[in-house]
């Protein structure tokens, strides 16, 4: 089933009273558990097309349906409520609070959006996401005495922290090492595997082999698309062999795509 209908989404910008259309009357389904990565080239309009269908910034003109509700309907504070609750959001620059831990720092949306009663559930929810994202030991660290691949895993548990149905990444391993970067991946392969629908823009070859499918974007429009296949992991883990065939498919098909 569709987790995210996208119809005909179009983005102008205006800029010293000229229009420029960034995003052009794009459509595309994303099924619930799929791991799309949306690529293109710099400027293409990649990530205003993930900022129009979150919702957070509003597109001029189109339908964008999470589970079946328009969100290009709703008013700025029912969407600001159904972003905290139902919307993931990782990016590539981490914003954290710097005067906070690592643990206060994940369970602050959800203190937000629970109330005060909810303040166990909400506990028991960012143990259990450190637990899976593998950053237990560090809950009391301060956050700038963790590296970036354990920061951006942080990342990754505060945006899960009311249990939304989609993640949105803004390139979450663009400020990455290698290392860091395939940890960061795992991670998601882990979440995808257990069922988490992402949507994640990147211009990292090796972090879209990981998806379940690629959508190319030129010039506000979808170029093309690339089916590989969900990658079945609990543990985030992929062999080798298999990654090197990924790798080769989507290098060939980012040829083709003129990348
Ligand atoms: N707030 C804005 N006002 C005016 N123009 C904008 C605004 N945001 C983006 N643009 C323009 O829209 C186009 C697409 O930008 P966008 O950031 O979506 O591209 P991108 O594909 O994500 O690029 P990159 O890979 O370099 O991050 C660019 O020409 C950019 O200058």
């Amino acid at each position: 089933m569709a987790a995210l209908k996208v119809k005909d989404l179009c983005k102008t910008y205006e800029v010293n009273k000229r229009q420029i259309n960034v995003l052009k009357n794009v459509s595309f389904n994303i099924d619930d558990g799929e791991m799309v990565a949306i690529m293109g080239p710099s400027g293409s309009g990649k990530s205003t097309l993930l900022y129009s269908v979150s919702g957070m910034d509003r597109a001029t003109a189109g339908s964008v349906k999470f589970d079946n509700e328009e969100i290009a309907d709703m008013s700025e504070k029912n969407l600001a409520d159904y972003r905290l609750v139902k919307m993931g959001f990782i990016f590539q620059q981490m914003n954290m609070l710097k005067n906070l831990t690592v643990y206060d720092n994940i369970i602050l949306p959800g203190y937000e959006a629970g109330g005060k009663k909810n303040r166990k559930i909400v506990d028991e929810r960012a143990k259990e996401l450190m637990r899976k994202m593998e950053i237990s030991e560090i809950a009391d660290n301060d956050i700038t005495e963790i590296s970036g691949g354990q920061l951006q895993r942080a990342c990754i548990c505060r945006s899960l922290i009311n249990n939304p149905g989609i993640l949105f990444a803004d390139e979450p391993t663009g400020a990455l090492n290698r290392n860091s970067s395939e940890e960061v991946m795992r991670m998601m392969i882990k979440l995808n595997s257990e069922g988490m629908t992402i949507m994640m823009v990147t211009h990292d070859m090796k972090s879209a082999a990981k998806c379940s499918r690629i959508l190319y974007i030129v010039d506000g429009n979808i170029k093309g698309e690339l089916e590989l296949g969900k990658v079945e992991s609990p543990k985030g883990d992929i062999t080798e062999a298999e990654m090197k065939k990924r790798e080769k498919t989507v290098n060939n098909w980012l040829v083709e795509m003129g990348w």
